[in-house]
Order: C-alpha cells, then sequence, then structure tokens
C-alpha cells in the first residue's frame, strides 16, 4: 500500500482537494475533531500521514512514505535525497530579506558585517550571505522571526513572505527575495523506479490534475 506524507499547517487543505481529485480521500484530516495521525483511504490503494511540514522529506526520503507534499523552502533548506517530481502550483511565497522600514539599509550590502540575522531557516540564510560575501551571525529561531529586529536582537530577517501583511503590520520591509516557493510532489527515488503500488500512474495522474484543480 502507497503512504503518502501530507504536512499539517498551511498546505494541507490544498493537498487534500488534489488528492481528492484523483480518488484518494483523506479529508478527514480537516475534521476538527479528529486527532488520528494516519487514516487509510477508502478505497484501501493508500493510507496518508500527518507530519509536521518539515518532516514530510523526512518520512520520504527513509522510505516510510512513497510520496509527499511539501514546499520548495523545505526542500532548499535541508537538502533530502528525495526526487521533486512536480510543482503543483499552491502555497506561492516567496523567501525574503527583511529590515526594520525606518532602518537605512536599502539593499542587502548596506547591512553590517557580522550583524545578525533571524531566521528558522538557517541554511538558506547562511548559503545567501556566503554567495554576497558578507559575514553575518545567523541567529536560529522556531516561529515569530519578525520580532528580531523589532527587539534589536537582529538587523534584518530571512522569512517566508506571502501576503506581505505580517511584515506590513510589524513595521518590515523586504530589501531582497532570495527565491519563490511553491508546493512539491516528492516521491522516494527508489520506490519511484521500482514503480511500487503503481506509484508513476498516480503521480501522472497527480500532474495532469494539478493543472485543472488548483
Ligand atoms: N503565509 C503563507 N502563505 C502561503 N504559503 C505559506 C505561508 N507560510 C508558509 N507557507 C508554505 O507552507 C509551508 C508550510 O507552512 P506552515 O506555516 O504550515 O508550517 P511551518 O510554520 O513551516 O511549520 P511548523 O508549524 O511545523 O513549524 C511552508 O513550508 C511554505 O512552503
Ligand atoms: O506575508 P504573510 O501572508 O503575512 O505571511 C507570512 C507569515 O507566514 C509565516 O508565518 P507562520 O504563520 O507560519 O508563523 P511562524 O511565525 O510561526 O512561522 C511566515 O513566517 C510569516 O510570518
Amino acid at each position: 500500500m502507497l503512504t503518502v506524507a501530507l504536512p499539517k499547517g498551511e498546505l494541507l487543505k490544498n493537498s487534500i482537494r488534489l488528492l481528492q481529485s484523483v480518488g484518494l480521500d483523506f479529508s478527514g484530516f480537516l475534521d476538527s475533531g479528529n486527532r488520528q495521525l494516519q487514516i487509510p483511504d477508502a478505497s484501501g490503494q493508500a493510507k496518508a500521514i500527518l507530519v509536521r511540514a518539515q518532516d514530510v522529506p523526512v518520512y520520504v526520503e527513509y522510505g516510510q512514505a512513497q510520496l509527499g507534499i511539501v514546499g520548495y523552502d523545505v526542500l532548499q533548506e535541508k537538502k533530502p535525497q528525495v526526487a521533486q517530481l512536480v510543482d503543483l502550483q499552491f502555497g506561492y511565497c516567496r523567501m525574503s530579506l527583511a529590515v526594520k522600514a525606518s532602518s537605512s539599509y536599502k539593499t542587502p550590502l548596506d547591512l553590517p558585517a557580522h550583524g545578525r540575522v533571524a531566521s528558522k531557516y538557517v541554511n538558506c540564510a547562511r548559503d545567501y550571505f556566503q554567495g554576497l560575501d558578507l559575514p553575518v551571525e545567523i541567529v536560529p529561531l522556531y516561529g515569530s522571526v519578525e520580532l528580531g529586529p523589532i527587539t534589536g536582537m537582529s538587523e534584518a530577517i530571512v522569512d517566508i513572505v506571502s501576503t506581505g501583511k505580517t511584515l506590513r503590520e510589524n513595521g518590515l520591509v523586504e530589501i531582497a527575495t532570495l527565491y519563490q516557493s511553491t508546493a512539491r510532489l516528492i516521491v522516494h527515488p527508489l520506490s519511484y523506479r521500482l514503480n511500487m503500488g503503481n506509484i508513476n500512474q498516480l503521480v501522472e495522474q497527480l500532474r495532469v490534475e494539478q493543472l485543472t484543480v488548483m
């Protein structure tokens, strides 16, 4: 039986919608009273496990799930050994560098050498500043990173921006975009090569459906 790893949070609804369009129903995860972390599809072809967004590639890399749905941002941060097969065209956001709107930093190179940058995406932030040849201290945080510059702990943040509302409401502005991100269908490479549980057919169906459903 195929196992699909689904991310809790922002990408869950659209992931479930997409899978429904190819006949796999995991809508039970959307029931507010439901605390089950794995549910079988009614057809008996597959089951889904519900994990934190950052953990989706872990289950796929280790082969406990053959398929998963995860943001490109997470793949950039963790660089897991998985095949990235389809850009699912939802979960649009961008990884940005932001500073206080009132600061004098208008471009990344205006930031002071050895200044601090707070982020949940420490590898993305580190790679970006290495590419600029600007030495900075990356301060790892787990959320609400906008508070870094507000409290004065850091000069800047590297974080996901979607509507821009969170930045605006906290007096921050973007000064650079590291990359754009969308949800991706990822696959365990060996399972794909061996076509386990007819995985290739399902991937093709998802490739077609994502164009019409979203
Ligand atoms: N505001 C947003 N708008 C659109 N997509 C987003 C937004 N925030 C995050 N995403 C995308 O959705 C994915 C999951 O984000 P979500 O906020 O649900 O989890 P998370 O905060 O990264 O993880 P966790 O809560 O487990 O720490 C992200 O990796 C990104 O690809
Ligand atoms: O541009 P916007 O549409 O306002 O969205 C951006 C916000 O969404 C994410 O936060 P999330 O809700 O995941 O909370 P977090 O601070 O715990 O990461 C991200 O970290 C920003 O704070």
